[in-house]
């Protein structure tokens, strides 16, 4: 059975809220299902639900709505705290439509005294602990704490929300925990709940559906970019990332884009290592621009590189490829560049007759467009293969050749050889050269200091998001410039 982190989980969550699924849904699905679970466990008794103050809570106030409906069966709620302080909107809807419910008290309590002379510990047939759940930071604290200990010490069948309370779900890392006869999950079954270690506090594990949109995990949205490593306040210079851009020949726009978009995209430091002959060019393009000199000649070749070899072990990302050309001595110097490089994104002149599998030694991310894949495949398919076939064709290739790849298109197709990930931003302007030296570009910047699967798939979101504001203002007159001037405003929106 498939499972999910904790941080996926927030990351899918944030994703349903940017396809138009509201929380408020979500703890509505999620509320229902633990009521029909109830219901279908047995047909009267005596509930209490047991709330905390984050949406853990909310799922309980849901669940007691709905339970109360129900004939037969006797509800009860504790909140553990005053209302005022319950965290989110949707958990506040749904506490203020008990009022209105047949749930039989509702009691806030005020402190952990108050909580222990609760008369209601004695006659529940059944706890529901919506205590804690994905949202639980650190160790529980009062009145959280006391309130496992009396929902472990009362004689009552006990069914945990989401996770019992006070279980790390990622790690399965437990100090004190709700001891569960039934846990229901929402969604997907959580990688800590499913170790058999966990057995003795979650009791049976039941995954609920709660409704989320299948893109919501299959596409790459905002929710992925909160789980991006970004700079620490503490940051200083080089923390956020050096990056090397190994490009231009007959072309000296192209590593200029790539360039400029990582800045924008957060890189402290980036130098370009070009062809003499048009350093003058790009240094001209901006001072933000550090072009390293001494690759005399008008192209890439062998005998750069001991010089290269230099400037990689002071970079931790490459980005090798932009505006190189393929002269047969520039593809001489790359096959013997890429063993040198830690971590590359390998883009455009790069890709052409690219040597696979790569090595070992390194990670590597490459970002071809369709023609640039099925020319390293081999093979051109006879008819265009399906979005879901494109999928297994980038999924193996990945494992094959070691390496993330990118395969671009109006639905980008990001793999690792085990995952998958589609992204749709992005629009029909963007045709227009130089965006995907700016995809390069970001996918760079963003590799510095997160997994190279991360990288690539929110690069893909991020460049298509830049594309679709610069859309917005240009339709299509923007150029990849407007792009890269529109990155930073997709990075620090809150979606
Ligand atoms: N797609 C999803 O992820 C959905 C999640 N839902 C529910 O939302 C829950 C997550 O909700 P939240 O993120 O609000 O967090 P939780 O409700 O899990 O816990 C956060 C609350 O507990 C408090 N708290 C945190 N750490 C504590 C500690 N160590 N000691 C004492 N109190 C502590 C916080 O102040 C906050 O009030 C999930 O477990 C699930 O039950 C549902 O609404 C359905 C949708
Ligand atoms: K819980």
């Amino acid at each position: 059975m498939e499972a999910i982190t904790p941080s996926r989980m927030r990351a899918v969550d944030i994703n349903c809220a940017y396809l138009g699924m509201s929380p408020l849904q979500l703890m509505e699905n999620a509320g229902a299902g633990i009521a029909r679970e109830i219901s279908s466990q047995t047909r009267s008794a005596t509930v209490l639900f047991v709330a905390g103050r984050g949406n853990n809570g909310g799922d309980a106030f849901v669940a007691a709505r709905h339970l109360s409906l129900i004939p037969g069966f006797r509800v009860r709620l504790l909140l553990l705290g005053s209302a005022s302080l319950i965290r989110t909107a949707e958990a506040r809807t749904n506490f203020d439509l008990l009022r209105y419910s047949g749930v039989d008290d509702v009691k806030e309590i005020r402190d952990s005294a108050d909580l222990r002379s609760y008369p209601g510990w004695k006659d529940a047939d059944i706890i529901v602990d919506g205590v804690l759940g994905s949202g639980m930071k650190g160790l529980p604290r009062e009145p959280e704490s006391s309130a496992i200990d009396l929902i472990n010490a009362a004689d009552a069948f006990v069914i945990s929300i989401d996770s019992p309370s006070g279980f790390d779900a990622g790690t399965g890392s437990v100090e004190k925990c709700v001891r569960a006869d039934l846990t229901l999950t929402f969604h997907k079954m959580k990688a800590g709940l499913a170790l058999p270690s966990s057995k003795a506090l979650t009791g049976e594990v039941r995954v609920l559906g709660i409704g989320v949109c299948r893109d919501a995990e299959e596409f790459v949205g905002p929710g992925d970019l909160r789980n991006l490593t970004v700079r620490s306040n503490s940051a200083h210079k080089g923390n956020s990332g050096s990056i090397l851009v190994i490009g231009g020949g007959p072309y000296s726009g192209a590593p200029a884009f790539a360039a400029l978009a990582a800045l924008r995209a957060g890189a402290d430091l980036v130098t370009l290592a070009v062809p003499g002959s048009i350093s003058g060019t790009i240094a001209g393009y901006s001072p933000d621009l550090i072009v390293a000199g001494g690759l005399h000649g008008d192209r890439l070749c062998p005998e750069h590189v001991p010089f290269i070899r230099r400037l990689i072990s002071s970079s931790d990302v490459v980005i090798i490829g932009p505006g190189l050309g393929r002269d047969g001595a520039t593809l001489e110097a790359i096959g013997q560049i890429l063993p040198l490089c830690r971590k590359a994104v390998i883009d455009a002149d790069a890709l052409y007759q690219l040597p696979l599998p790569l090595p070992d030694g390194g990670e590597y991310i490459l970002t071809p467009h369709g023609g640039e894949f099925f020319r390293l495949r081999g093979n051109r398919p006879g008819i265009t293969p399906s979005l879901q076939e494109k999928k297994e064709l980038v999924r193996s290739f990945s494992l094959d050749s070691h390496a993330v790849t990118v395969l671009k298109g109006s639905i980008d197709i990001i793999s690792d050889g085990e995952e998958t990930r589609f992204n749709r931003t992005g629009n029909a302007g963007m045709t227009v050269g130089g965006t995907g030296d700016v995809l390069a570009g970001v996918v760079g910047a963003l590799f510095a200091t997160n997994s190279a699967f991360d990288a690539a798939s929110c690069g893909c979101f991020i460049n298509g998001a830049a594309g679709d504001l610069a859309f917005g203002e240009k339709g299509y007159g923007l150029l990849a410039s407007d792009v890269i001037q529109n990155i930073p405003y997709v990075m620090k929106q809150e979606w």
